[in-house]
């Protein structure tokens, strides 16, 4: 336990002499509740007798007083001393853990489950703070309290203090076993509430699929499993704790009954006065309180344990993907072209790939992946479904790191990149577009230059400059037709947008970004042809000196591509213009001819022949370029090209 307090120190500042005068409040408290009884034996004994001054009454009715009001204030003490600091212990550890998870690689995230990390930084370090708050001063007091207890009893009656300490010895012994029933049984439910709230996170993301394929059913069936199997812990646990206070509560209880006998006894032989008899058992009422909080108090220190290790479970995971720490000038000298305004190359050198989590008898997914990519030139990466495709891109901005060769930006190693100065050197959209319960703005901007976008930037028209030039560029002008245009607020994960029109605003956000290295992982797979068309037109016209890679399923994107790369079962196939590779290649041939099939799916559609309706959509899709139909405005979105 004490290791695990040290561990505590980072977030300790500041608490230290407040907790101390806590304690020391606490104490002080503690103490004065234990001199009541005393006064209590010298009331019995100099005061309640035949000729005892009143006046002797009254003082001792105003001590009584005066320490009932004494121990309420100390008490007050303890919490205005203790409860403010604590509160900041769980904030500074909140915000380290997130820091954490901020800086942990993409494959750590891979294998927690999310509900894992939330009742980690939420749930576990309330329990942190109630536990320094309340637990540790009351365990610190309690067991004061007892000591000071158990030398008054002897002190009113050594035989009858023997007595009383005589029950503790099946105490001692049963709370070996105790600590280990309850810390297993505590570590279980903590990390049971833990998979329990990853099922509502899930069911909650997945609310739509759930509904959609009538699953609610089934859904609540297997969290009310979770459910139930918690409660179960939480039943076994409660237990584990109550026959241990049953045992502590009932053992004094039961010596207090022998001490009372013997007591009676030696007041009857005339070896104890009257009053030490009454003082012996005030004392015992008074320590039947920390008696009993004891228990309560070593159950809530072994949960605050566990919470604790949970939480460095977390911390402890080491950072694989970090900044370059041993030679300053390697990770320097790249960054020193980042942000002059010249393209990139971007090469991979002999880059093989396997998924940490992936079989040791697995095929890489990469192998010997070797490319490069001219400053400013846009290469097409594609491939079959399961190629690699996507690993491939994420390492370069480092969302993971290759398992063998290296990926080069600018013609250094991406490891050797202050990551902060690589990520701004490189940008990426995803298929997937995430975006955050924010404005439009914020969300277009969160990738924008500090100095422009930044809470600190000189000129608010430069942000709104580069604002407007992403969003046209990403044709996601339906953003100014928004109730309230760019600050529109955009629900929980941008989810009030369609699939396109989120993918339109987070390719602006990596627009905005303005990298020298744009890494697009097919963000534009829910826009209709037309669209998708303008958009990679806009994108060489506006990006003409960004090194472009780009994931393409459609021959209107290989098309605009400089060259093309073929990527087949995790290796370079082949790689050359579009044409050269119609004429050479049977796989790229093969690949294109199913990208055909959709074009030419989507072009009757885009034709009005099969439903009349679809000009309507590619107007909508399109943001109102007209590109559809003159008479498309019934989705009531008509007005999304034209800017206020
Ligand atoms: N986080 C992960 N952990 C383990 N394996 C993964 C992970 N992500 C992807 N894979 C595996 O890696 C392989 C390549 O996946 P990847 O997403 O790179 O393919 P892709 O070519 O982009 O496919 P698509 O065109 O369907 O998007 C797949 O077999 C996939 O199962």
């Amino acid at each position: 336990m004490l290791e695990t307090i040290r561990r505590l120190s980072p977030y300790l500042d500041g608490i230290r002499w407040r907790w101390t005068a806590g304690l020391v409040s606490a104490m002080l408290a503690g103490l004065v509740a234990l001199s009541i009884p005393q006064v209590i034996q010298q009331l019995v004994n100099s005061v309640l007798h035949p000729g005892g001054s009143p006046a002797d009454v009254w003082s001792a009715v105003w001590l009584m007083a005066g320490l009932g009001i004494a121990e309420g204030l100390l008490i007050f003490g303890r919490r205005f001393f203790i409860l403010p600091p604590a509160a900041g212990v769980e904030n500074r550890a909140r915000v380290a853990l997130f820091t954490r998870l901020q800086r942990l690689p993409v494959s750590f995230h891979d294998s927690w489950p999310s509900g894992q990390l939330l009742s980690r930084s939420v749930g576990d370090l309330s329990l942190l703070r109630r536990w320094i708050a309340f637990g540790t001063v009351m365990f610190v007091v309690s067991i004061v309290t007892i000591v000071v207890g158990i030398i008054l009893l002897l002190n009113s009656s050594w035989i009858l203090g023997l007595i009383y300490l005589a029950g503790a010895v099946p105490i001692m012994w049963r709370s070996f076993y105790f600590r280990n029933d309850f810390r297993s049984a505590s570590r279980l439910s903590q990390d049971q509430a833990g998979d329990l709230a990853t099922t509502v996170e899930e069911s909650v993301h997945g609310i739509r699929v759930l509904k959609a394929f009538g699953r609610g059913g089934e859904a609540l069936e297997g969290f009310r499993g979770q459910a139930d199997t918690l409660r179960g812990t939480e039943v076994r646990k409660a237990t584990v704790l109550s026959q241990f206070i049953a045992l502590i509560v009932a053992l004094p209880e039961t010596v207090i009954g022998i001490s009372l006998a013997a007591g009676v006894y030696l007041v009857a032989t005339g070896e104890l006065t009257v009053g030490a008899l009454a003082g012996f058992f005030a004392t015992t009422a008074v320590l039947a309180g920390p008696v009993e909080s004891v228990g309560q108090l070593m159950g809530m220190s072994l949960s605050a344990k566990t919470a604790i290790d949970r939480h460095f479970e977390v911390m402890d995971t080491a950072v694989d993907i970090a900044d370059p720490i041993a030679d300053p000038a390697a990770g320097a000298g790249a960054d020193s072209s980042a942000g002059s305004g010249s393209a990139s190359s971007l090469a991979f050198e002999g880059v093989g790939f396997r998924y940490p989590d992936a079989p040791a008898e697995s095929e890489p997914i990469l192998r010997d992946v070797t490319l490069r990519l001219e400053p400013g030139e846009t290469m097409a990466l594609v491939g079959l479904t399961g190629s690699g495709k996507s690993t491939l891109v994420q390492m370069v901005p480092r969302l993971y790191d290759a398992t063998s060769g290296r990926v080069l930006v600018g013609g250094v190693d991406v490891r050797d990149y202050a990551l902060l100065d690589l990520r701004r050197t490189v940008s990426i959209a995803f298929e997937d577009a995430t975006l955050f319960s924010d404005s439009i703005r914020n969300n277009v901007l969160l990738g924008a230059p500090a100095e422009i976008a930044g809470p600190d930037a000189a000129d608010p028209q430069t942000a709104q400059d580069l604002l407007d030039l992403a969003l046209d560029t990403a044709q996601a002008q339906f953003a100014y037709s928004m109730p309230e245009g760019v600050d529109t607020q955009i629900g929980e994960e941008g989810l009030s947008l369609s699939g396109g029109q989120r993918q339109r605003i987070a390719l602006a956000r990596a627009i905005a970004a303005q990298p020298e290295i744009l890494v697009l992982d097919d963000p534009l797979s829910a826009l209709d042809v037309r669209t998708e068309e303008m958009v990679t037109q806009r994108l060489r016209t506006v990006l003409a000196g960004t090194t472009t890679l780009i994931v393409a399923h459609r021959p209107s994107t290989v098309a605009l591509a400089d060259r093309v790369a073929v990527l087949h079962d995790g290796a370079i196939q082949d790689v050359g213009t579009h044409a050269e590779l119609l004429g050479r290649s049977a796989g790229y041939r093969f690949i294109i001819s199913s990208f055909e099939e959709d074009k030419s799916i989507e072009s009757v559609m885009d034709s009005g022949v099969i439903t009349g309706m679809m000009p309507v959509v590619a107007v909508d899709e399109a943001s109102g370029s007209g590109s559809g139909s003159s008479s498309g405005t019934a989705h009531g979105h008509g007005s999304e090209g034209g800017r206020p």
